[in-house]
């Protein structure tokens, strides 16, 4: 996946400018910013949903489009409708055989194929449950089951661990690593929280207030790029093997916040974790 002077504008704003990035495959990039920084917006170029203002996107070498079934897609969480006529491993299955329309004869291979996926995201015990009925947690980890099935080139992740309990965020997270490392697939990782990911980047695209930095977590999670790219002072703290950022001014980037809120938020020192 290759970006070369990418440039994201909404009217007068500009989300982020001049991004050159190449994710090889087996890479792990972890997207990280501010609320309305432009992540999804991100994703959302990559699949081929909205174009750049300027600059060059390919995917496998080719331009993004809809529907590419070499790109596997975690959306952000969103209930199934509790009335949805699919068990969990029927939604699974959708990623093993999504693409073929019509009468299918789902052979021993299909339904190996799902009970593996299951048992790898910790769903085999309510694999026969109509999907409405799970959780929002156990909804998602079918989800990722589902973007894994087709064992894609590049995969877009966005805030996938959002409703998981550590546990599960672990878990999902290794897989998604385990998928990199094993199976050459580009990920690409939306996420506010770095530490349940972290040991499986192997760099960070940060976001905030209309720039952006790049680089291994080393290189960018330090209390002088931040501060750098935020334009105020952030420290950037190791506690207990997780990085914790304090004093990111992430209300007054947003653009949306009225003046006299966005002066007090500017004084604001409270920190705001990343986990
Ligand atoms: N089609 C659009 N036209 C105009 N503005 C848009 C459009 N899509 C998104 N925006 C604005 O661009 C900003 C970035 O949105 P985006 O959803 O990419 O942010 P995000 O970083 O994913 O945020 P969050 O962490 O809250 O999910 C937001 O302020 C949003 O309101």
């Amino acid at each position: 996946m290759s970006l070369s002077a990418a440039t994201l504008k909404y009217g007068q704003r500009t989300l982020w400018k001049d991004l050159n990035l190449q994710v090889a495959p087996g890479e792990f990039l972890a997207v990280l910013g501010a609320n309305g920084s432009g992540k999804t917006s991100f994703l959302k170029i990559l699949l081929g949903l909205s174009p750049l203002s300027s600059g060059q996107l390919t995917i496998n070498g080719a331009p993004a489009k809809r529907g590419n079934r070499g790109i596997g897609y975690i959306p952000q969480q969103k209930n199934f409708a509790p009335d949805t006529p699919l068990r969990a491993r029927d939604v699974v299955g959708l990623g093993v055989d999504g693409d073929k329309w019509g009468f299918r004869l789902r052979g021993k291979s299909y339904h190996q194929r799902v009970d593996e996926l299951l048992a790898q995201v910790g769903a085999t015990s309510y694999g026969k449950i109509p999907v409405g009925m799970l959780s929002g947690g156990e909804q998602q980890r079918l989800r990722v089951a589902q973007a894994l099935a087709a064992n894609p080139q590049v995969l877009l992740c966005d805030e996938p661990l959002l409703s998981l309990d550590l546990n599960h965020q672990k878990a999902v997270s290794a897989l998604v690593g385990q998928q990199a490392k094993q199976h050459g697939t580009a990920v690409v990782f939306v996420t506010h929280e770095i530490n349940p990911i972290l040991e499986h980047v192997d760099r960070v695209l940060y976001l905030a207030g209309g720039r952006f930095t790049l680089g291994t977590p080393a290189e960018v999670m330090t209390t002088e790029v931040l501060s750098k790219l935020y334009g105020t002072r952030v420290e950037v703290l190791h506690i207990d093997g997780r990085l914790v950022v304090v004093g990111r001014p992430d209300s007054v980037l947003d653009g949306h916040l009225p003046e006299d809120e966005q002066s007090h938020s500017h004084d604001s020192t409270h920190g705001q974790e990343i986990r």
